[in-house]
Parts: structure tokens; sequence; C-alpha cells
């Protein structure tokens, strides 16, 4: 039988148990979600007919403070990924040293086959169904795959119409007119810009030699493409779901993303998949994006791309994981075996969380910050945390990913210890 996700999740810390001194209660504590909750979403359909939607939650761990994490709509959500996503975002938080534990959420749906005011009531009716498990102190949702700024202040309204007072703190990633923080939408991209530009000269790399593919072409991978050829990369090569275009020479990529916008038929909601329709560029498919002969691979769509079924086939010199759990486990053995470096989602992909974190300081000291305060915050927090992952795997002779892992775990023993033995018994 094929691991689950959360087996395969629950690898990378037995991977880094061996290399840090911590103790079994640690490593127990570790183990298993703190909370998970299931809940069944009836929702009105504007043809008057009734539709139950299944939704989830999952708390992992709020040792470090509350749990944080993102909601995700796509017809393949399940507990199974929800419980793994957040296994991530609890060593994520702890990785970039966030007052956070981690959580993840979702709902099994094609938010695509929604009207804009279903899509609306299913998510005020998942924030109905969840809201006795979230709050400011308690559990802060935020956006991940088809969801949106539109979409979490739908959700924080529904959210403080429960509570009966405005709530803007229990949900990051909002308009920011709703007290969102700027910068937010494309803070995902711009950690994962600075974390690349951290590690170029400790690579050797060079800007303008460095040819680039992307692997999902929305919030994130959009923005990543489009900082790294603004920077001076060759982006070679894109996709969504639909597929994918290349060209050696490099991409126009704000043209790309100039015409996936102004073809979206829900503009405000989602991204629709448009990228199959540029013909100026030769079209090639998701596999073939994998294996193409590029310095740097960038995986922005989902879990599980690259596999041991592949990663024979990889020639990127370098994965930058934007997408969370992109490369599996087995496959992450055969990439360190033939010299290809990994470096880890729960570094690469922080800088959405990390802003998520600024947006709550913002909302609890009533005191916003300008796009530059928070951009240069991101900046100096993801420089020194891929320094400090870098150094630990050169000092340990370790993978980046297992480094990262081992950086979040003392982070996250410091704090189960100093809790004393209560925490064994009451949380
Ligand atoms: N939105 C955020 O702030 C953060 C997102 N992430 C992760 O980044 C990844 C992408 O998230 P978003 O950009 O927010 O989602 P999104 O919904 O905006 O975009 C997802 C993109 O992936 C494409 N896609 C889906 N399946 C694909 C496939 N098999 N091959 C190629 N492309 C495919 C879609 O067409 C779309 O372009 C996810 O793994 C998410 O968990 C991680 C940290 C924060
Ligand atoms: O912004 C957040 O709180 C969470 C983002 C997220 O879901 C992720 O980092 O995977």
């Amino acid at each position: 039988m094929s691991e689950s996700l959360f087996e395969q999740a629950s690898q990378r810390l037995a991977d880094a148990i061996a290399h840090v001194d911590v103790s079994a209660d640690v490593i127990e504590r570790l183990k298993s979600p703190k909370a998970s909750l299931q809940v069944s979403i009836p929702v009105r359909m504007d043809d008057g007919t009734l539709k139950v939607f299944q939704g989830y939650r999952v708390r992992y761990n709020d040792l470090r403070g509350p749990t944080k994490g993102g909601i995700r709509f796509h017809p393949n959500v399940n507990m199974d990924e929800v419980t793994s996503l957040a296994f991530w975002m609890t060593f994520k938080c702890a990785a970039v040293n966030l007052p956070f534990g981690g959580a993840k959420g979702g709902v099994a749906v094609d938010p695509k086959q929604l009207s804009k005011f279903e899509l609306e009531r299913l998510s005020r009716g998942y924030i109905n169904a969840i809201a006795d498990f979230m709050g400011a102190d308690v559990d802060i949702p935020a956006p991940d795959v088809q969801t949106n700024q539109t979409i979490m202040g739908w959700m924080v309204d529904e959210y403080s119409n429960i509570q009966r007072r405005l709530c803007p703190a229990a949900i990051t990633g909002k308009p920011i007119a709703m007290g969102g923080s700027l910068g937010r939408e494309t803070a995902t991209g711009l950690g994962a810009f600075f974390a690349i530009e951290t590690l170029m000269p400790l690579l050797g790399m060079h800007r303008e030699q460095t040819t680039v593919a992307v692997q999902g072409f929305g919030n994130v991978g959009s923005a990543i493409a489009d900082l790294l050829s603004k920077a001076g990369y060759r982006v070679v090569a894109v996709s969504d779901s639909k597929g994918g275009i290349y060209a050696l020479q490099g991409l126009d990529v704000p043209s790309i993303i100039q015409y996936k916008n102004s073809t979206r038929t829900f503009q405000a909601v989602y991204c629709q998949d448009t990228l199959c329709n540029i013909v100026d560029h030769q079209r090639i498919t998701n596999e073939e994006l994998l294996k193409l002969d590029v310095d740097f691979l960038i995986p922005a769509a989902l879990e599980n791309q690259i596999t041991e079924s592949n990663a024979y086939d990889i020639r990127a010199k370098y994965i930058f994981e934007i997408a969370n759990g992109p490369v599996t486990p087995a496959a992450d053995a055969i990439l360190e075996k033939r010299g290809i470096v990994v470096v880890p989602d729960i570094l690469v992909n922080a800088g959405g969380v990390t802003v998520s974190y600024f947006e709550w300081v913002q909302n609890r000291s009533g005191l916003y910050w300008t796009l530059e305060e928070v951009n240069d915050r991101l900046k100096h927090s993801m420089i020194a945390e891929t320094l400090s992952i870098w150094k630990i795997a050169d000092r340990k002779q370790t993978s980046m990913r297992t480094a990262a892992y081992i950086h979040a775990l003392t982070r996250l023993s410091e704090a189960i210890e100093a809790k004393g033995t209560r925490a064994y018994f009451v949380q």
C-alpha cells in the first residue's frame, strides 16, 4: 500500500531527529495533530437546490503561538492533505521564527463550477462551521490554493458577524479596505525571491546566466516568475493546470500576466487557466516542464509533483519549492544522490505567512505600515533565516530540507520544554 501524504510529511521529522538532541517527549508531542475538525457545509445553490460540501480544519500544534495557515478550495482536499499541510505550517512558522503554530483548512470543491454568490455562501458557511475552532488568539486562517483576498473578506465579515464585533485579526490576507496588509498578495513570491537572491552568491550563480522554469501560474507562481524576470533571470517556461509554454530565449512574463488577467472571466474571485491560449511560444505539457534542462525548477502548484517515477528525469540543478510538498521523500533521496539541490518549502514559501503575521500585528496594534516597511521586514527575515539554514546544512552536512527541519525542531523543542510537564496533560 502506498504511503499517505501525512506519512510522507512525517518522514521529514524522522530525518531531522537524527541530527538534534531533543527529548523523546518532544518527538511524541509532534507526531500527531492537536485537533482535527471535519464539517458539512450546506449551501443553497442558485437553482434552488441544496448541496452539502465537506470542509476541514486541522490545528496541528500551538506550542509556539496561535495556529496559522491557509484555506484551500480544491476538489481533492481531504483530511490527509489538510493534516500534512498543517504539519508543514507548524515547521514553517518555527523555521522563520514566527510566534505561531501550524494549521490548515480546506473545502472539497471545484470553485470554478460555482457562481460568485454560491462561492460567497460556501465561504461564509465554512466559517460558520469552524467559528468555535478559530479566533485571533486561537487559529488564524489565510488564503491558499484557489482562495484569495475577496474570499478572506467574506470570511472575516462572517466571523465578525458571528462574534458581534469587528475581528480583523482573526483572518489574514484580507482586502486592504478591511484591515489587510499592504504586500500580502505578493509576499509568498517576494519571500521566495529573497531566499533565492540570498543563495545566489553561495551557489556561485549569476542572474543573467540562470534559466528558470516555473510550474503553476497562480498567486505565487506568477509573482515569482515576474520578480525573477524583472531582476534579469531568464524565465524560459511557465505552466498552469492546462499545460505550459516554453521559449529558450526567455518569456515575456509581464505580457503573459497581463494576458492571463485580461482573459479571466471571473477576475475578482479566482484565475482561470489561460496559458494554453498563448500561441507565440512552444507549448509543453506539465510533465515536460518538470524535465527541462534549466538551472532552477520552481514547483508552485500542488504537492507530489516530483516523485520516484520522474526524479531520474529531472535535469534542473536546483529546485526551489514554492508549492507545499511538491517533492516526495523518495524523490528527495534520488535527487540528492544525483546532486540536485532542493531548497525546501518550509523556507522558500514562508514569505506569505510572514506577511500574514505582519498583518495580524498591524490589526492588533491598530498601526498600519507602509509597503516599504512590510517588504523591508520580510527581506530582513528571509535573508536571516535562509543564511541560518544554509549554515546548519553546511555544519551538519545535511540537505537544506533537513537543515530547515533541524532549525524548526530546535525552536519547537525549546517551546515544548519551556511549558513543562503540564503541556503533556492539558494541551
Ligand atoms: N497563496 C499563498 O500565500 C501561499 C501558497 N503556497 C503554496 O503555493 C502553491 C500555489 O498556491 P497559489 O499560487 O496560492 O494557488 P493558486 O490557486 O493561485 O494557483 C495555483 C496554480 O497552480 C496551477 N496548477 C494546478 N495544478 C497544476 C498542475 N498539475 N500543473 C501545473 N500547474 C497546476 C493552477 O492552474 C494555478 O495556476 C500551493 O502549494 C500553496 O499551498 C505556499 C505558501 C503561501
Ligand atoms: O498566510 C498564512 O497564514 C498561511 C499561508 C499558507 O497557507 C502557507 O504558507 O502554506
